[in-house]
């Protein structure tokens, strides 16, 4: 039987291109579309689906917040894939509308936050709506009854949905990006690649000076590069924070592992979210020539010495 993947839906979603980036010619009938991120996870964890797909950062925005949430406080899931999709947001209304007559426009916050600039430059009095998705925004504008005049959403979504675009890629930065992620009930993880990525939350034991720059150390003793950090408030008071990071490698490797050991502590916590194939491999942080004495080689030859001079075996 085939997986069957929920997605951040309806049909039409960066997402969805997402979840066909990860999983080319998936047959028809094993995607669910759900009307939020929340309900992508729900999904997963009550085992409606096998795994799910959210949006998790883009490069202008940020964090999806609701999927740091999920992935921190709520009933543990890993994440198994990750991929990365340009994103170009087209302005869409009905037939018949001129870009003069839209006074109400719909789409996410996160798409909302990459076309500012064009809206204030070329629609400065028109209202902004934030619904769950940029196709939904689509779905909405198309209803006859509709409460917006047009929707900010991919161009396959306005098609889909029958609008027409009124503008093409309007984001304020052409090179955006966002990186979605898969995520799995607890399980076996994708085996090493050799371009892997490794995610995980660390709560702080207690709060003292030079906290955050002890947990840093851990990766960086060892050679490990970071290519995410991010702090959330954990929800216990002001001040109180826990840090998202991602770091290159598999736990698999020696140094992945031994940082995982080093932050396990001197932390109060640590929140194990996956190990798995880098979306970008053989680029970027890839290419960053790995410190001496961190490869998988050097961590096992230290090992084996010191265990030879603890039983007695040294030369
Ligand atoms: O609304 C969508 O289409 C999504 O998949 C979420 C999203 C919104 C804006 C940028 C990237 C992803």
């Amino acid at each position: 039987m085939p997986n069957r993947y929920a997605y951040l839906g309806p049909a039409g979603t960066f997402t969805e291109a997402a979840l066909h980036e990860l999983h080319p010619g998936m047959p028809e009938g094993t995607s669910v579309a759900c009307t939020g991120v929340d309900a992508v996870f729900a999904a997963v964890r009550n085992g409606d689906v096998d795994a799910g797909v959210v949006p998790l950062e883009n490069s202008v925005e940020g964090g999806v917040t609701t999927t740091i949430t999920e992935l921190v406080n709520g009933a543990p899931l890993l994440i198994s894939a990750e991929a990365a999709i340009p994103v170009r947001f087209t302005l869409a209304a009905r037939e018949g509308s001129a870009i003069a007559d839209v006074k109400r426009i719909a789409t996410h916050p996160h798409a909302l936050a990459q076309v500012r600039g064009w809206i204030s430059a070329h629609l400065p009095e028109a209202e902004t709506f934030a619904v769950s998705s940029t196709a939904a925004a689509a779905q909405a504008v198309a209803e006859p009854a509709a409460p917006y005049d047009a929707a900010v959403c991919a161009a396959i979504a306005a098609e889909r949905y029958g609008l027409r675009p009124l503008a093409d890629d309007i984001g304020d930065c052409s090179e955006a990006a966002t990186r979605f992620v898969q995520v799995s009930r607890p399980g076996a993880l994708p085996a090493p690649t050799g371009a892997d990525r490794t995610s995980l939350v660390a709560f702080i034991a207690d709060d003292h000076p030079g906290a955050l720059v002890e947990l840093l150390n851990q990766f960086a003793l060892r050679g490990v590069n970071l290519t995410r950090l991010e702090s959330r408030p954990t929800g216990d008071g002001l001040g109180r924070y826990c840090f998202c990071i991602d770091a290159d490698g598999h736990v698999a490797d020696a140094a992945v592992g031994e940082a995982l050991m080093g932050l396990r502590r001197v932390c109060r916590d640590i929140r194990f979210l996956g190990s798995y194939p880098r979306a970008d491999e053989g680029s970027g942080p890839a290419q960053i020539v790995p410190a001496k004495g961190t490869s998988n080689a050097d961590f096992h030859d230290a090992e084996r010495w010191l265990e030879r001079i603890r039983t007695g075996c040294a030369d």
